[in-house]
């Protein structure tokens, strides 16, 4: 039998962020973004009328403005740091047995192109990694439906392997631990925040197994295979080891969910009442976490880095301290490779 020499592909995904700061730009992204059935997951005509007549016409001048505070002279921190990614898991990885690409959900680069390439390489299989290390139907299941929408269209299709959520790699725990304890060493903190983007409930419910996911401690509250899939319940999860590995004292630690659009409700608790009950208890000092993405972004750099800031400020917090994200760092790169090794 001949060996099969052909290499793996990786294409490494995250979510998309606009081309440039301008209004139209924002607005085309956001239109792509929020059209997806699985993020605003209501019926079609009416996300069309909600997305298209309400949502970017009023958002986007809002959001243009929040991007330009975001830009740097490489453009949006999502993308360049993907990017960065990308090139180091490179040189990592062994060039006989691999080839990598990066794509975003939204915008550019797609992951059209990104899967064009491999297949144009004839690699043998694909492996995905959708760069969100819990699982959320509105982000990695969105990832595996655009691969499939495509793939669907070859003539060949190699095995393809998608990597579904992360939160438990010692690497990925370890490489946010030392991102921890770079800022411990230098100032001590009456809490740890760990703020995770938001999801609208029903998108839980909609997931739970037999109706599994009540949204309280019976499921979140634990990790099991009956809720190996909520979203709520893996950032619990994800939690408990962060602060486990840091040996953060269990009282002093708060989990909660950001970054809610529209009036119906998301997962609890969120980020500004904890704010409040915090500063009303009198905490002066808090250590931010943002583990659910794996890049600076506009969530965290100005929501949390910025307005939550403020917010907290206002209250008469004092230090307000958000630990950046995981960006190309090379324990965070490490995982990655160990993932792709896991996988091939
Ligand atoms: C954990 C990752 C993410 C989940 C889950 C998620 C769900 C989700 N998001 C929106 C709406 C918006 N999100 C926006 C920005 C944004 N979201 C994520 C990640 C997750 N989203 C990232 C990394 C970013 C930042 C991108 C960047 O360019 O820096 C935005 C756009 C910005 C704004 O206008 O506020 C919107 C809108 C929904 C509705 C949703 C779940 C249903
Ligand atoms: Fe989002
Ligand atoms: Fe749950």
């Amino acid at each position: 039998m001949t060996k099969n020499k052909a290499k793996v592909g990786v294409l490494l995904v995250n979510l998309g962020t606009p081309d440039s700061t301008a209004t139209g730009d924002v607005r085309k992204y956001l239109r792509e973004f929020l059209m997806d059935w699985r993020v605003i997951d209501i019926p079609a005509v009416p996300r069309w009328m909600l997305v298209n007549l309400i949502i970017a016409p009023f958002r986007a001048p809002k959001s243009a403005k929040e991007y330009r505070k975001l830009w740097t002279d490489r453009g949006s921190p999502l993308l360049f740091h993907t990017e960065d990614l990308r090139d180091k898991l490179i040189q990592k990885l062994d060039p006989k047995e691999y080839v990598v690409e990066m794509a975003m959900r939204y915008q550019s680069p797609s992951i059209e192109e990104g899967l064009e390439k491999l297949n144009k390489a004839n690699v043998r299989k694909i492996i995905v990694l959708p760069l969100f290390p819990q699982y959320a139907s509105a982000t990695n299941g969105s990832v595996v439906d655009k691969v499939m929408e495509i793939a669907k269209e070859w003539q060949i299709i190699p095995n393809i392997t998608f990597v579904n959520n992360f939160m438990e790699h010692p690497l990925f725990l370890e490489a946010w631990a030392e991102l921890g304890r770079e800022w411990m060493e230098k100032e001590t903190y009456d809490m740890y925040l760990f703020s995770y983007h938001g999801l609208p409930e029903r998108q839980i419910r909609k997931g739970s197994v037999d109706g599994y996911c009540q949204l309280s401690d019976k499921c979140c509250g634990n990790y099991t295979k009956k809720n190996q899939f909520c979203y709520r319940g893996q950032c619990f999860h994800t939690t408990r080891l962060l602060s486990a590995k840091l040996g953060l004292p269990e009282e002093k630690v708060v989990t909660c969910f950001q970054s809610r659009l529209g009036k119906d409700p998301w997962i609890k608790p969120y980020t500004e009442d904890v704010i409040k009950e915090m500063a009303e208890k009198g905490v002066k000092k808090v250590l931010v976490f943002s583990p659910a993405f794996v890049a600076d972004c506009l969530e965290t750099t100005v929501e949390v880095g910025e307005e939550y800031k403020e917010e907290f400020e206002e209250l008469g917090g004092e230090h307000w301290d958000l630990v950046p994200s995981l960006n190309s760092r090379d324990t965070w790169v490490d995982c990655i490779k160990s993932l792709v090794e896991e996988n091939t």
